[in-house]
């Protein structure tokens, strides 16, 4: 409920609703350190020409020298610490960020996911949100202090010199937010544009990596590594153009201050001229003006990253949608509106899975995915789904996870409609073709599965699978180094390192996603052997195209074209369907 929340206010307002305390806390230090400089250049300026009248004693502009140090050091002391608790909140805010984003898109990765394209993905974790700290840092924050101190010396000014003040209001407005406005219109096609290719480039980039073997054999990398030179040409290109802009503004800025500065001092002579202010404030006057120019040019200049910005969040929110459980349908929210009670798989041990006349349509296609399903797993039962590419298959295992939620009939755990955000993830686990191995030892590898397990849990599962002598034989036994991607094991003993993680979880359904796909026959069978072995008081669901192993499952489900053609247990398929006897035959030529 409160995620959901959370995805309907956006990327900015729930952090800042959350933080408000230290986001106030920097901006009351920001202020602060702003009018401690101003503060410094005013004494300073008043003790200049206050020494200029060579005093008679030191002891008369003692109290201006201590000022001076005073404002100073608080100056360089609320400096730091307002950056200090700015990165601080920002970085939290991020990590927020990261972790949210995060959640989305891990139940979509152990499926497969959606259109996953891991450029976009590593993109936005490191860039958009990246953006977004600018956003607090070099936006949201600058500019609130920019307009403040902007209100506080117009409204001063005004009480010496209200037409003065008015004039300077509209210049200073038009150099520290007009010209930027004015450049940020003229550059904003470019900004989209770049950000555009730069995440063009990212997706490129990451995916010329995945294929990088079959780059190599088609003996094109040098047309590669050209292209995505290009593209970096491209896109460094409109960065240089948005850039050149962004100098001239800044020198634009800078002149346009100085004009101010200058305006100040002929103000101020003239005031003391008319008696107004004392002679030796004309300095002071002139000198206060920098540093809240500086604050003011500051603010303005953030404005044009904005489109930017609005870029990263745009993503950011695709993103979030895209990767969201679908909306669950009517009936299921009927039934769980209202209901608070605590969903029976959360307290029970053993879990009965059931899809009732399920059917879903993906949201941009015509046809419909899989239709009018129904199947019932019993807890540790074994069901098999076969069926060609496209048939299915895939579909079915995301609408029992809560991935997808059936666009009419109903999918429940335990007796409980699945509603948003799906089960807990405590309910599954997946073991498919290709497990990744990560560059760390051998137990870390398996204890990732289960972050408390001890030496002796792993050793209990690697045992089971088969692996453990094989593991102590290793140079340094389980504290051996992996090597890249696990290429000191084979394929058919990286699918028992995988599934020793999958019994380390020890979660009450398994998935089996084609674990034995691609191995030679005599390693599938025992592969196929010790996974029916270790995992048998588990339910296991298993999806293949092939038909070893079919005898030891209670039911198997042929589909066809999203429907179930046929369904029954292994002997009764060989005898009442010609095409699974077939298949079969196909499939094992020796043994029929
Ligand atoms: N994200 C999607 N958007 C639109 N259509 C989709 C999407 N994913 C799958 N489909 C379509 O839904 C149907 C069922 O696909 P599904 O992935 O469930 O099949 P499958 O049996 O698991 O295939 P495979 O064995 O190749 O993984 C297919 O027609 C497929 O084109």
């Amino acid at each position: 409920m409160k995620r959901t929340a959370t995805a309907r206010e956006g990327w900015l307002l729930p952090y800042l609703r959350k933080n408000v305390l230290l986001f106030s806390v920097v901006f009351i230090l920001g202020v602060f350190a702003v009018a401690c400089a101003a503060a410094m250049m005013y004494t300073s300026g008043y003790l200049i020409s206050r020494s200029a009248l060579k005093p008679e004693n030191i002891l008369m502009v003692y109290v201006p020298i201590v000022l001076v140090r005073v404002f100073g050091f608080g100056k360089a002391v609320l400096q730091y610490t307002e950056r200090l608790v700015s990165h601080d909140v920002v970085l939290r805010v991020i990590g927020q960020m990261r972790e949210r984003l995060y959640d989305r898109l891990e139940p979509h990765a152990a499926t497969g996911g959606r259109s996953f394209q891991t450029g976009t993905i590593l993109g936005l974790l490191a860039e958009d949100i990246e953006q977004l700290q600018n956003m607090y840092l070099r936006f949201l924050l600058p500019m609130l202090t920019g307009l403040l101190l902007f209100g506080i010396g117009i409204a001063l000014l005004g009480r010496l010199d209200t037409i003065f003040a008015l004039q300077m209001g509209l210049y200073t407005g038009f150099m520290a937010f007009g010209a930027p406005c004015v450049v940020l219109w003229r550059t904003l096609g470019r900004q989209v544009e770049w950000k555009k290719a730069r995440s063009r480039s990212y997706r490129k980039l990451t995916d010329a990596l995945f294929g990088m073997t079959d780059w190599k054999l088609s003996g094109r990398v040098s047309a590669l590594v050209q292209e995505l030179n290009d593209r970096e040409r491209a896109a460094a290109q409109l960065y240089r153009s948005v850039q050149r802009s962004e100098w001239r503004l800044s020198l634009l800025t800078q002149v346009l201050g100085g004009g101010a500065i200058a305006a100040f001092t002929i103000w101020s002579g003239g005031m003391a001229t008319q008696g107004r202010i004392e002679a030796t404030a004309i300095a002071a006057y002139a000198l206060v003006a920098f540093p809240l120019l500086d604050a003011l040019i500051r603010a303005g200049h953030s404005v044009t990253a904005l489109p930017e910005y609005r870029e990263s969040l745009i993503r950011l929110q695709d993103t979030e949608q895209a990767y969201s459980p679908l909306a669950p349908t009517k009936a299921a929210t009927a039934e769980s509106a209202g209901s608070e009670q605590t969903a029976s798989w959360e307290v029970e041990d053993h879990y009965q899975l059931e899809v009732q006349d399920g059917s879903f349509k993906y949201p941009d296609s015509q046809i419909w995915a899989v239709q009018n399903i129904h199947l019932h797993i019993a807890p540790a039962s074994k069901v098999a789904i076969l069926g060609r590419s496209g048939s299915g298959k895939s579909t079915i295992l995301k609408l029992m996870q809560g991935l997808l939620h059936p666009t009419s009939g109903t999918v429940l755990i335990n007796g409980q409609p699945i509603r948003s955000p799906g089960p807990p993830a405590h309910l599954f686990s997946t073991l498919n073709q290709a497990p990744y191995l990560f560059d760390t030892t051998v137990a870390n590898n398996i204890r990732m599965a289960k972050p408390g397990a001890s030496d002796a849990d792993i050793q209990r599962v690697t045992r089971m699978v088969g692996l453990h002598e094989q593991i102590q034989a290793l140079p340094d036994g389980y504290t051996t180094l992996m090597q890249e991607a696990g290429s000191r094991f084979s394929g058919g003993e990286q699918r028992r390192l995988a599934l020793a993680r999958v019994l380390l979880q020890d979660h009450p359904i398994v998935i089996l996603d084609e674990p034995a796909a691609g191995l030679d026959p005599w390693t599938e069978q025992a592969l196929i052997a010790t996974i029916m072995d270790v995992l048998r008081h588990k339910t296991l669901i298993w999806v293949t195209h092939h038909l070893r192993g079919m005898e030891q499952m209670d039911e198997i489900i042929f589909m066809e074209q999203g429907r179930i053609r046929v369904r029954g247990t292994h002997r009764a398929l060989l005898e009442s369907d010609e095409r699974y006897r077939s298949l079969y035959r196909l499939d094992r030529p020796f043994s029929y």
